[in-house]
């Protein structure tokens, strides 16, 4: 061992001796005295597997300087990944722009956040995350989710589906799918966002009973048919007996960027109204910006950035925060 090597300096090193498939299950490596104590997630494994993986970490550290002995804690108990459906009753109301940016906002904040496209039909988070044409590899039965460059972990049927393919499926196939990128290898993620298609029909229930969400946020725009379709959405979820989170008006108050006058092109707060008479919480409410859409398509999430336009997307995400650790809002 390097004299002066520091504990961080340490695990990295020791993490760097060992395979990444056995590498990624370790929750803590430390060395003392020569003696390297690795604590490591088994609680997927059968026990035949779990010896395996056990002579995979001490072989892994064997030879490596100033180790003598390798102790393996194999630990039952995997930490259970939370979950959030985001949902609207009808198409384009933007809640794939959310699902994305508030990933990426919680992800700021220190939240290991993946997201899943369950938009099986017509996925957009591939160009939202900016992770357009590439392949999610497979490690045995499980996918491994994209690293897309925003820091959030991500998976669509767009990534493995060539498109307009998966348009012919029905709903139980589409259902699987859907199970398929949620048992993924999500690693360390904490919170999973799933971006729901629009709507109430097979996928939404199928997903409701396979990976029960802790809870579920409605989006919508201030127009009235928007609304009485969230409130649709709101029903398939209480009855799949999935809290509802609260409301996101989207496309609220359109500021001209030429004379710089606010119109609302949807209305104004009728989601809000619409929330306070539901006795459902309000999260928040974010406008519509040419910058959103032009973003959006460049793979660039505003909530990315220290601009204005990441604020809406930031105040949402202090809401959820709130509520995962079961405060107020
Ligand atoms: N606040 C906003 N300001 C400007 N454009 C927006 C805003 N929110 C969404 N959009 C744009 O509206 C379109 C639809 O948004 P998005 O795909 O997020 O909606 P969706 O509800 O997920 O749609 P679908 O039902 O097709 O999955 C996109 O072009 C997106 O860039």
């Amino acid at each position: 061992m390097n004299e002066g090597e520091n504990p961080a300096a340490i695990e990295a090193r020791l993490r760097a001796a060992m395979p990444e498939q056995i590498e990624r299950r370790v929750q803590s490596v430390r060395l003392a005295n020569g003696r390297a104590i690795i604590v490591a997630d088994a609680g997927d494994l059968r026990p035949q597997e779990r010896e395996v993986l056990e002579v995979a970490y001490k072989q892994a550290l064997a030879d490596l300087e100033g180790v003598e002995e390798v102790r393996v804690a194999l630990t039952a108990d995997r930490k259970r990944i939370r979950i959030i459906a985001i949902g609207s009753g009808k198409g384009g109301v933007g809640k794939s722009t959310l699902t994305s940016n508030i990933a990426v906002a919680l992800a700021k904040s220190g939240h290991k956040v993946g997201v899943i496209d369950g938009d099986i039909y017509g996925p957009s988070q591939p160009k939202l995350l900016a992770t357009e044409n590439r392949k999610p590899e497979a490690q045995g039965d499980k996918l491994i989710p994209l690293e897309s460059p925003h820091g959030v972990k991500v998976l669509s049927m767009g990534h493995l589906v060539a498109p307009g393919k998966a348009l012919a499926w029905r709903g139980p196939m589409a259902g699987k799918a859907l199970g398929q990128l949620v048992d993924a290898d999500w690693g360390d993620t904490d919170l999973l966002l799933i971006d729901l298609p629009p709507g109430t029909g097979d996928v939404q229930i199928s997903m409701m009973a396979d990976s029960k969400p802790d809870g579920a946020v409605l989006v919508s725009t201030p127009q009235d048919l928007a609304l009485i379709d969230a409130a649709r959405a709101g029903q398939l979820f209480e009855q799949g007996e999935v809290p509802i989170i609260g409301l996101v008006e989207n496309m609220a108050g359109y500021e001209c960027p030429h004379c710089g006058e606010v119109s609302d092109p949807f209305g104004h707060g009728g989601v809000e109204k619409f929330a306070k008479a539901l006795e459902i919480p309000f999260l928040g409410r974010v406008p519509l910006t040419l910058d959103i859409r032009q973003s959006g398509d460049a793979g660039k999430p505003p909530a990315a950035s220290d601009g204005e336009s990441a604020e809406p997307f930031n105040a949402i995400a202090k809401r959820l925060a709130a509520w995962l650790r079961g405060e107020e809002f």
